[in-house]
């Protein structure tokens, strides 16, 4: 009975007795729906009310089955009572039909005396009749929705046959604007009413202060921008410096010769890497500051001996290295590994207490490019998460360990690894961890140990160990958020809505 006369009739009501429980004169009101009647006509000073709260004892379904069947105990009594020559246990449940309901039956009517066990083990009872205490009390909660002691409530509550309800009836009264009919009320001040003076005499519809106000919308982070803080807050709790993300055009040397990936190698065909046709190349690796002292044209050279000869007891890969190749200009293609290349390559000439170069933790977030068919899982751009440490003496496991730990952060555990290639690392591994979800074990990351290949030409020194791993930034936040279609996420359709409707990811849900 939510109707829009709701008002009205509660004026009805009230009229003929005052004052009114609501309980009783509207029993099957929806809450909600008289709290707004109520506060409608109260505002208006046509009503007072009063609310009163207390807490009603509900049956479980036990408790129900009790009230209508009789207590476990009783029921085990009944049937032994009329058992002249007693039952066994086997027969007693045959007759219950509910073996839980023997056994807990059993034993109490055992406590209360009303059965024994005779000579030959069977079981009997006592006497004639019992009486069943557990059933009226059930009953007189069924019918009063309370009991007169606390403490047996309570008891009941333990049991389970029992809860508590929080009940809010209002007490209404008459107001001092009391009246049959809701006086038509106006809401905006109209030039008309000015001009013809009926402002004076209508009837304003009263403010409520204390109404909320609509939502606003305070702004909030997109997803990816929230895994990305996530993911950046770790990093500089497990100290390490953000390299720089400002570039996405590379040349092919840092993105690929400098890592040591051959010049045949497939990703840097046509198909996986978007090349940039204005300008077509780079200038070769140079000075950026004043302060860099480096000589490139013998890092150069390097890159160039140690694919086409060999070189730092690597044999190479044996074919003509080209320099035009490596200064055509990239899209930063699926990895920020570019990057990481030129932080090592710094690196080396930093000298640490020792003169040596310092150990050093690098992370960068960042987006890449490759040149890919769109589907729902792959766009043609995505963002990297990748990482390098660079220490002396590191060894696999270390790695292995580190990738627990940082994982570990982000609530993903029982880490799987697996052996994987990598031109730039060796050993490589592939990590998974479990997808509840999924219900199975999905690629988290790649990861590995920077070859000499790629290190040594920088000048770092021989026994300096490089770990280095990836992941995609989208592949967790689609995890966290249940996103199923990449472009939900990132790409040309910018949709507020899915930020604005998605209560996980709203800042003032944060
Ligand atoms: N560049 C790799 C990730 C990686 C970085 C550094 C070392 C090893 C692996 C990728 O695209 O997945």
């Amino acid at each position: 009975m939510a109707s829009a006369d709701l008002p009205i009739e509660i004026l009805h009501a009230l009229d003929k007795s005052t004052p009114l429980l609501s309980s009783e004169a509207f029993p099957n009101v929806k809450f909600l729906d008289l709290k707004s009647a109520l506060d409608r006509l109260a505002s208006r000073e046509m009503i007072r009310y009063d609310t009163l709260e207390r807490e009603e004892a509900i049956l479980e379904p036990e408790g129900e089955q009790i009230a209508a069947n009789g207590s476990h105990e009783a029921r085990v009594f009944e049937v032994l009572r009329k058992a002249v020559e007693g039952l066994t246990v086997q027969e007693l449940e045959k007759e219950i039909g509910d073996k839980n309901i023997t056994k807990l039956g059993q034993g109490k009517a055992f406590k209360e005396k009303w059965i024994s066990k005779t000579k030959d083990g069977k079981l009997q009872a006592t006497k004639d009749s019992i009486d069943d205490l557990t059933q009226q009390q059930m009953q007189t909660i069924q019918n009063t929705k309370t009991l007169p002691d606390p403490k047996v409530l309570a008891e009941l509550k333990k049991r389970k046959l029992v809860r508590m309800e929080k009940v809010i009836t209002f007490k209404l009264h008459k107001g001092p604007k009391f009246a049959l009919e809701i006086p038509e009320e106006a809401i905006d001040l109209t030039p008309e009413m000015i001009a013809n003076g009926s402002w004076k005499t209508v009837t304003w519809k009263p403010y409520n202060f204390k109404a909320r106000g609509a939502d606003q919308y305070a702004g909030a982070l997109h997803p990816l921008n929230k895994v990305r803080a996530e993911f950046r807050q770790i990093f500089f709790e497990m100290g390490f410096e953000e390299m720089p993300t400002d570039k996405y055009v590379e040349s092919g040397f840092w993105n690929f010769d400098a890592l040591f990936v051959p010049q045949q190698h497939p990703a840097r065909d046509m198909q996986d890497t978007f090349f940039i046709s204005d300008p077509k190349v780079a200038d070769p690796p140079r000075a950026e500051s004043a302060e860099d002292k480096r000589d490139y044209d013998t890092y150069w050279d390097d890159v160039r001996a140690v694919h086409q000869n060999g070189k730092y007891g690597s044999i190479g890969y044996r074919y003509p290295w080209s320099g035009d190749e490596s200064l055509r200009l990239v899209l930063r293609r699926t990895h920020t590994t570019a990057i990481s290349a030129n932080m090592l390559y710094k690196l080396a000439s930093k000298k640490g207490p020792d003169g040596r170069p310092p150990p050093a933790r690098y992370f960068s977030i960042d987006r890449v490019f490759r040149n890919e068919t769109v589907d729902n899982t792959h766009l043609a751009e995505f963002h990297q998460v990748e990482g390098v440490i660079a220490d002396y003496g590191l060894t696999l496991g270390g790695l292995m360990e580190f990738m627990v730990v940082f994982f570990g952060r982000m609530g993903l555990t029982d880490l799987k690894f697996k052996p994987a290639y990598n031109p730039y690392t060796e050993p490589s591994m592939e990590i998974f961890a479990w997808h509840q979800g999924l219900g199975k074990l999905v690629e988290i990351g790649n990861s590995g140990m920077f070859r000499p290949e790629m290190l040594e030409p920088m000048g770092l020194p021989k026994d300096l160990r490089v770990y280095g791993w990836g992941l995609s930034l989208e592949r967790p936040t689609m995890i966290k958020y249940g996103i199923s279609n990449i472009r939900d996420l990132l790409g040309h359709k910018v949709d507020l809505g899915f930020v604005r409707n998605n209560p996980a990811v709203r800042l003032d849900k944060n």
